[in-house]
């Protein structure tokens, strides 16, 4: 098994099985970091001599499909850019530690035609802390452009099935309203934490990928609306976090005004959206907490 460093590049390549567990290193900076990313300014998180220090819920949403064995005949591979980040699950079962050693297991569970010319292939992941017990579970959606025809793909448990369902917010005033100003820098300090695609810096990239300029990365809208949602159900107890689904309709630039709505759907659930201006941004998203 080998040992990656929280910071590097993720490995991915295998079939559908369960793949190899990879093994995470990871510390107090990168802990600190990524809250810094998601522009969080809560000391629970950003400050490691805090009483309630902690690692922020969302923290290992960038290992969703690590060591997953990537079947190239079911899913023929797609040029850089057009790989969209499209849909993001997450579940906290136990707290991370404040660092050392995870595993993470992944494995693929779709892989389905969609929309122009387009496959949603979706991963689940689970994060182990170093006794095996699960932590975190996770599934990753994302679009493939240009992938018109799925390849065959070999029956195995669970092929077809989807975590991608719709959600519909209701039809009245949102019971909760919060947001927050997204800074021009944010992506740059975002990839620090380890994802460094060159759509989130790179103009010339940005071009190529079809936006006029870089765009904030999926995972760091992600981790904007957990907080904001954390922070204003929950008073950001971290203990409090239980799952969060979203699927990122349309990207964030930096320098834009987050805004989530969230309506009430049951005790310790919310369904929400995200929008710039009249934009949505996240939709088919829910949070659960306690
Ligand atoms: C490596 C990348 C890293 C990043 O961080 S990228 C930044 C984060 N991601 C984004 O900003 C993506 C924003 N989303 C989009 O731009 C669009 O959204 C998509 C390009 C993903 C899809 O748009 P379109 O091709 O125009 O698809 P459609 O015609 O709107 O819908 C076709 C079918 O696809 C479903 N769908 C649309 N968006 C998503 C999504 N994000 N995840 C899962 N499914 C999606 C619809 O419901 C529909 O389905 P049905 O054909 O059954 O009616």
């Amino acid at each position: 098994m080998a040992v990656y460093n929280a910071r590097a590049a993720l490995p991915g390549g295998g079939p559908a099985a369960w793949g190899e567990p990879v093994r995470i290193a990871y510390d107090r900076r990168d802990i600190l970091l990524y809250a810094v990313g998601i522009n969080s300014r809560d000391l629970r998180f950003i400050f490691e001599g805090h009483k309630d220090f902690a690692v922020f819920p969302t923290f290992p949403i960038r290992w969703g499909g690590a060591g997953a064995v990537v079947d190239r005949a079911a899913i023929p591979p797609s040029p850089g850019p057009l790989t969209i980040d499209a849909e993001r699950y997450l579940e906290v079962v136990r707290p991370l530690p404040l660092g050392g050693e995870v595993s993470v297991v992944s494995r693929l569970i779709g892989v389905h035609p969609r929309g122009k010319g387009a496959g949603f292939v979706e991963y689940e992941s689970e994060v182990r802390n170093a006794e095996g017990q699960v932590c975190v579970k996770m599934v990753s959606g994302s679009f493939r452009r240009g992938v018109e025809r799925l390849g065959d793909i070999e029956p195995f448990e669970g092929a077809g099935t989807t975590f991608s369902a719709p959600v519909t917010v209701p039809d009245r005033a949102p019971d909760v309203e919060t947001g927050a100003h997204i800074p021009e820098n944010q992506a740059d300090i975002y990839r620090l934490s380890g994802d460094y695609n060159p759509l989130h810096i790179d103009p010339e990239a940005a071009r190529f990928g079809g936006f006029d300029k870089p765009i904030l990365h999926g995972l760091c809208t992600f981790g904007h609306c957990a907080h904001l949602l954390l922070s204003t159900l929950c008073d950001g107890d971290p203990a409090r976090f239980r799952r969060i689904k979203v699927r990122f309709s349309s990207p964030v630039l930096p320098g834009d005004d987050l805004k989530v709505l969230a309506w009430r759907d049951g005790p310790g659930r919310v369904i929400f959206e995200a929008r710039v201006g009249d934009r949505t941004v996240v939709s088919h998203a829910w949070f659960e907490y306690a």
